[in-house]
């Protein structure tokens, strides 16, 4: 489903040169279930949006199905993106001026559906994370675990193959951390998301079906 080969990722400023990918191939399976871990700064969220095509490795290549991404253009790899990804991160990107439905709705308007679609499906995508009756509120109006659950709403309201989280439970205590985990563990196995996940908590990445470690920019397991 997700092909890296020999992915290196090299950030430059005036000063100094950081090799954060050092020649990293990573294939994972459709259906699969992925954690990432290691110390902070060894390349996570790098390599999470390489996968994701929000960043261009320095060298290598990235294939999602069998679309070699590199060959897209700038305006092709966002609606690639749009279409095949679902993305969660640490600090939810909620937009905090948008009531809940309106922030699930985000991604379908890049899309051809009418308004009453995306009510709809925003709707629908509420239910399976439990919200349907916090559709009118703000985010500022919820908790840390109902904020993440509104961005996992928005992450699958257009029905991706792929989920990437980035930390999606590194800001909540345990018990929400795992009605998190157990909602993308039911989308793994209920929908047949395939889902990358990076994390700090190795008793989340138990959870998952695979563990990769990072260490300094490289896989060290
Ligand atoms: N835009 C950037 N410009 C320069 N250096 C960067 C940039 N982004 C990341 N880096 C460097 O690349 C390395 C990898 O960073 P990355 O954010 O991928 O690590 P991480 O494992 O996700 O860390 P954490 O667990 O702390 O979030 C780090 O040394 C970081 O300082």
């Amino acid at each position: 489903m997700i092909s890296l080969q020999n992915i290196e990722k090299v950030y430059r400023t005036d000063t100094i040169q950081t090799l954060a990918l050092n020649n990293i191939s990573l294939d994972v399976a459709k259906g699969e279930f992925l954690s990432i871990m290691g110390p902070s700064g060894c390349g996570k969220s790098t390599l999470l949006n390489i996968m994701g095509l929000l960043d261009a490795p320095s060298k290598g290549s990235v294939r999602i199905d069998s679309q070699q991404t590199n060959s897209l253009g700038d305006k092709q790899l966002a609606a690639f993106r749009n279409k095949k990804l679902g993305f969660i991160f640490q600090s939810y990107h909620l937009i905090n001026d948008l009531q809940v439905l309106d922030n699930v709705e985000l991604p379908l308007l890049y899309r051809d559906t009418t308004a009453k679609q995306r009510r709809e499906l925003a709707a629908q995508a509420l239910e399976k994370v439990g919200l349907s009756n916090r559709m009118k509120h703000f985010p500022t109006q919820l908790s840390g675990g109902q904020r993440q659950r509104v961005a996992i709403a928005r992450a699958i309201v257009g029905r991706p193959e792929i989920i990437l989280a980035d930390e999606p439970t590194g800001n909540l205590d345990s018990v929400m951390g795992n009605e998190i985990m157990d909602i993308l563990t039911g989308l793994n196995q209920n929908e047949g998301t395939t889902i990358v996940m990076v994390t700090h908590d190795e008793n989340m990445a138990r959870k998952t079906h695979r563990l990769v470690r990072l260490f300094d920019g490289s896989q060290v397991q």
